[in-house]
């Protein structure tokens, strides 16, 4: 088994994922470095989901190898890669999922506490990031009474107040509408570098692509070399089905392989 390259915090070789027998991932490799922010982009589809859950240790692919640092994860025990996960990962998903019973701050010191940091300090903690990503008047708000796109912000700033080792953003932005997204991603990033967190971060437009440090992307399941994204579109109004929006986005990419 050859070990990965040492810059590289993260490494997969040959990932082969199948969902219901159709094929999700073919032969993918990746190598993020240590401290970049690296896109994957690629329309709807294409298995960008798919690739940062088997990144993350959520999914193991049923072929190939991923590799944190100079540790298997494909090889390591369930209990392992829950710990490796809950100590060193930070997930962000595209629709917020937030404990309803808590206020906006205790959500996002949700992680800390787990971790055993007291309720004092992951309370300062929580408050400073929420203040950063411009929900600090939310704080004592719970879900119900907070919009969409501010719990999407809750949601962010409990996956920065670990400071994890790597953050995993699966279409962070997708709740937010233009005029937020490049705020909230700008704080994303210049959070990532202040505290030297790899972030990797699944999107299928071009304008959050390009505040990546690079791109790697896939159609169908394959690394391609480009894949031309569309600019983003306006999220839908919660509770209007996504179905056309889906269908232009798709329509709207091209591939040069
Ligand atoms: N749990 C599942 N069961 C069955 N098929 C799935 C499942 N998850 C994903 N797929 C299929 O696997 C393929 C890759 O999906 P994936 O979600 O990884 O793509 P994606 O690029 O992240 O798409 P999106 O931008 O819509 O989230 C798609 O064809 C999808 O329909």
């Amino acid at each position: 088994m050859a070990a990965p390259p040492d810059n590289d915090v993260l490494w997969a070789r040959a990932l082969h994922v199948t969902h219901n027998g159709s094929p999700a991932l073919t032969g993918v490799s990746i190598g993020v470095r240590e401290g970049e922010i690296l896109a994957v982009g690629g329309p709807r589809g294409s298995g960008k989901t798919t690739l940062l859950q088997c990144l993350s240790g959520q999914l193991l692919a049923e072929q190939g190898e991923v590799w944190f640092n100079s540790a298997p994860v494909h090889t390591m025990s369930p209990m392992k890669r829950e710990r490796l996960r809950r100590d060193r990962f930070g997930w962000i998903d595209p629709a917020p999922v937030l404990v309803p019973e808590l206020t906006a701050w205790e959500n996002a010191a949700l992680l800390l506490m787990l971790r055993g940091v007291s309720r004092r300090r992951a309370k300062t903690a929580a408050l400073e990031w929420l203040d950063r990503l411009d929900v600090g008047g939310c704080a004592r708000k719970r879900p119900y009474a907070l919009l969409q796109s501010e719990r999407q912000r809750v949601a962010i700033a409990r996956a920065l107040a670990p400071a994890p080792s790597v953050i995993f953003a699966d279409e962070p932005t997708a709740p937010l509408h233009r005029a937020d997204r490049a705020q909230v991603l700008r704080t994303l990033t210049a959070a990532a570098r202040s505290h030297g967190i790899t972030v990797v971060l699944a999107t299928h437009d071009a304008d959050t692509a390009a505040l990546a440090d690079r791109t790697v992307s896939l159609l169908d399941g394959r690394r391609v070399n480009t894949v031309h994204l569309p600019p983003a579109a306006e999220p839908p109004e919660p509770d209007v089905p996504t179905g056309p929006a889906e269908t232009e986005g798709r329509a709207a990419c091209s591939l040069s392989a």
